[in-house]
């Protein structure tokens, strides 16, 4: 069994896509990430984008826990730092990795990629990061849209997040971001100063649960955050499309 410090350093899994020889330790992601939190948290300042935070206690739960939230854009970037709790790792797709000097400090910062194209691979993956997040207690961040999509609404969810909080035994915890529709539309080259309000969800309990479950948790967890979505962003029954 690999633990999850052996995954962020070398790891010689057939399944896991860090490049072998490349030490990148825990400790060193957790501090990695401290400093590009406290970097990236002031840009809102530049952007002008203010956040309104609720639910931080709901992060609270003994141990580990997997962490899903909906993702809009490049900004999620900037929410994400308002709230990342410190014993946090993200899951990200492997092309990432290879975005020069961002690819670098992200993969410093501990990200766990998958490659999106092979299930199987991307299993394998998550398998292994469910065996091993418990002993090395660590929250694990997952956007189960598996995309970018700033509509005013939430794609399908993938349900790696899900199977991975099951095979762990961990909770799931819901974040939900309003919609940035009114103030950012890349298409429309839209972008003035606007609040993103946050809010933390409490936690779905997974003990007990088996794989013939994750559907109902899937669905349980879309449910709750499209409706936290709505109301966050002020659309209470339908999603606004942008596009
Ligand atoms: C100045 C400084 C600047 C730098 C600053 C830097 C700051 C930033 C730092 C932080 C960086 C954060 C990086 C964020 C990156 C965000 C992303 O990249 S999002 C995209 C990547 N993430 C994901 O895709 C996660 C969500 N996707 C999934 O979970 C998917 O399920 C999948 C695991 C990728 C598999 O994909 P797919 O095959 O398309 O998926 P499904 O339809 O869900 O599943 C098919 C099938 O397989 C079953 N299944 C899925 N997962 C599992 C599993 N883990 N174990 C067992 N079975 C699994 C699933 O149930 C389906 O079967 P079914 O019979 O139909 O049910
Ligand atoms: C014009 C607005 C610019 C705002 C900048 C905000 C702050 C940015 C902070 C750090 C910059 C580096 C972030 C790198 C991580 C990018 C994560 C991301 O958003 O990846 C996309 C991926 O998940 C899904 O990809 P696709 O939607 O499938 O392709």
């Amino acid at each position: 069994m690999f633990s999850l410090t052996e995954l962020l350093s070398a790891s010689t899994h057939p399944g896991y896509s860090r490049p072998c020889g490349f030490p990148a330790l825990l400790l060193t992601a957790f501090l990695f990430c401290r400093i590009i939190k406290t970097v990236v948290k002031t840009f809102k300042y530049f952007f002008g984008v203010r956040f309104e935070v609720k639910g931080l206690e709901n992060f609270e739960v003994e141990g580990p826990a997997i962490i899903v939230s909906n993702h809009q854009s490049i900004l999620d970037m900037m929410g994400l730092m308002e709230v990342l709790p410190d014993d946090c790792v993200q899951v990200g797709k492997k092309e990432l990795m290879y975005a020069g000097t961002v690819g670098l400090i992200i993969y410093l910062g501990g990200v766990i990629f998958i490659n999106r194209k092979s299930t199987t691979s991307a299993k394998m993956v998550m398998a292994e990061v469910a065996k091993t997040m418990a002993a090395d207690k660590v929250k694990v961040w997952v956007y189960p849209e598996g995309t970018r999509n700033c509509t005013g609404d939430l794609l399908p969810f993938k349900k790696g997040a899900f199977h991975l909080a099951v095979q762990a035994q961990v909770p799931v915890i819901p974040v939900v971001y309003s919609s940035f529709t009114t103030f950012y539309n890349p298409k429309k080259n839209l972008f003035t100063s606007g609040k993103i309000k946050v809010e933390v969800l409490p936690a779905i309990e997974t003990k007990g649960l088996t794989s013939g479950d994750v559907s109902d948790l899937t669905d349980r967890c879309f449910r709750t955050m499209r409706e936290t979505l709505f109301r966050l962003s002020g659309c209470p029954s339908e999603a606004k499309d942008s596009s």
